[in-house]
């Protein structure tokens, strides 16, 4: 399945075309429609759905069923929510932090994993598991695109997914860095506005950072 011009059809290459992963807080699955069919209609189908509600797995199911949206599961913190989020039909999973448990079973599952990591010792932890591409979170609070790039130096064959504290005004440096795959974000899904039904201006937001998106494109 592909979902962007380009073809691409692993998980990971469609993360990397999109280039913007949208975090998404749910708080009533009822809302999970509606916001797919805004992040379509804005030319982003992608959404990273946290596991911070107890809505996630429905949602993500709902998600799922449009086949229309990529989508993933974040803030998974064990193995068991790793299993929730792949019965609810998760594309990949996402954790703030790396975890031997949630990238093991990930592997088991066969689907993406993108860990958490902001030092080196992270990565190189995240290397040991197998993974070659992690969410380097919180990514505002621990150096920014500047860290990334320090990071980048060493680890030449990681690719990182910039999330936390990151904004419109943030995204031509990290997407200026060729080890960035994507960067993720809540702004363009704000959950206030997911809860209030408000999609016409959750496609507007969505639209906006795609232009944005691809106005940087080297
Ligand atoms: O634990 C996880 O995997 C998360 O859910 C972390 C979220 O991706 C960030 O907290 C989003 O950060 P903002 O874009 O600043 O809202």
């Amino acid at each position: 399945m592909t979902d962007h011009p380009t073809g691409a059809t692993s998980v990971l290459d469609r993360l990397a075309a999109h280039r913007l992963v949208p975090v998404v807080v749910i708080d009533d699955a009822q809302d999970a429609d509606a916001l797919g069919a805004a992040l379509v209609a804005g030319g982003l189908p992608v959404a990273e759905v946290t596991f911070r509600t107890p809505a996630a797995a429905d949602a993500i199911r709902v998600l799922r069923a449009r086949g229309d949206v990529l989508v993933g599961a974040g803030t998974v913190l064990t193995a068991a929510q790793v299993d929730q989020a792949v019965a609810a039909g998760a594309d990949y999973v996402v954790s703030p932090g790396t975890s031997r448990a949630v990238v093991e079973r990930c592997a088991e599952h066969g689907v993406l994993a993108l860990p958490g990591a902001v030092t080196a010792t992270e990565v190189q932890a995240a290397l040991e598991l197998g993974v070659t591409t992690v969410k380097f979170f919180p990514a505002g609070a621990s150096g920014g695109a500047a860290a990334v790039a320090a990071l980048a130096a060493p680890f030449g064959g990681v690719r990182f997914v910039p999330t936390g504290g990151i904004g419109p005004a943030d995204l031509a440096d990290y997407l200026a860095l060729p080890a960035v795959a994507a960067v993720g974000g809540s702004w363009m899904v704000p959950r206030d506005l997911v809860r209030a039904g408000g999609t016409a201006a959750v496609r507007t937001l969505v639209a906006d950072a795609v232009t944005l998106a691809t106005s940087l494109r080297p």
